[in-house]
């Protein structure tokens, strides 16, 4: 049974910024499912393009890993071999969950997990790096260098794949796909409380870019061909290219 996310249920008095502490690596699965719509459809879709896309004796990043959902879905899918997967995170709750699981679903030195930041990580000989939602958590200013080592890591005919939560430059567009994931959440049985208290926690630690910035940005790293393949509301999936 997958532990529910209660951990905005009770009133605090002092709301710190969010952070991937022990007790949200708990709930995890249960809190990115309720919280991202399309999250379960995005993980699948990123194993199939990892089937398209993964090169014989390659590496396969999945940076800001979290628990490994997105490693999964591509070790399920992909079919060349010598791939190696490589999943960082620089939260020790999650890596630590993420080995556990690794060491139980796939088979011994498929996958490699590293507690690091993943501004740290050497990358190379890559056929496809995920950052599934974790971008968002870097300092806007860090943001195109991570895009252009990543760039540098991967070989030609590798993808970037990345998913964001998006902000939008028109207001009303603005208003109306904020207040579409706000009904995605109460939907989802999150309590008014809930989602105002986890709003200010996240306020200043997930800046969110506008498709536009990370089009341009993607283009600015070096990447051929940039293209939106999914989006649910304010939470968008984008494919970048290398030549
Ligand atoms: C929303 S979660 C990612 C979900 C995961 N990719 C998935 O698809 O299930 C963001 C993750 O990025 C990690 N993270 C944020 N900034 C990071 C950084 N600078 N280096 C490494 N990991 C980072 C967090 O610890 C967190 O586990
Ligand atoms: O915007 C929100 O409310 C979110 O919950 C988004 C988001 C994310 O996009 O990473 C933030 C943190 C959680 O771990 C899961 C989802």
């Amino acid at each position: 049974m997958m532990a529910r996310d209660s951990i905005y249920a009770q009133p605090q008095e002092q709301l710190g910024d969010f952070a991937f502490s022990e007790a949200v690596a708990d709930v995890f699965p249960d809190m990115i499912q309720r919280s991202v719509p399309g999250y379960e459809t995005v993980i699948n879709l990123l194993g199939v393009i990892a089937r398209r896309f993964a090169q014989p004796d390659s590496r396969i990043y999945d940076l800001g890993c979290s628990l490994g959902a997105a490693t999964l879905a591509m070790a399920s899918q992909v079919r060349v071999p010598g791939v190696r997967f490589v999943c960082v995170d620089n939260s020790a709750a999650m890596t630590s969950r993420c080995a556990q699981i690794m060491r139980r679903r796939l088979p011994d030195g498929h996958c490699e997990v590293a507690c690091s930041d993943i501004q740290d990580v050497k990358l190379e000989n890559a056929s496809v790096v995920v950052l599934n939602f974790t971008l968002q958590f870097l300092k806007p200013a860090d943001r195109l260098v991570m895009l252009q080592r990543i760039y540098d890591g991967l070989r030609p005919g590798g993808v970037l794949l990345l998913s964001e939560k998006l902000r939008f430059a028109d207001p009303a567009e603005q208003e109306l796909m904020t207040e579409l994931h706000l009904e995605f959440k109460r939907a989802n049985g999150y309590s008014e409380l809930e989602i105002s208290q986890k709003r200010s926690a996240l306020e200043n630690v997930l800046l969110p870019d506008t498709f536009g910035e990370h089009a341009e940005r993607l283009q600015a790293a070096g990447f051929a061909q940039v293209v939106n393949w999914f989006q649910g509301f304010n939470f968008a999936s984008l494919l970048a290219l290398k030549a």
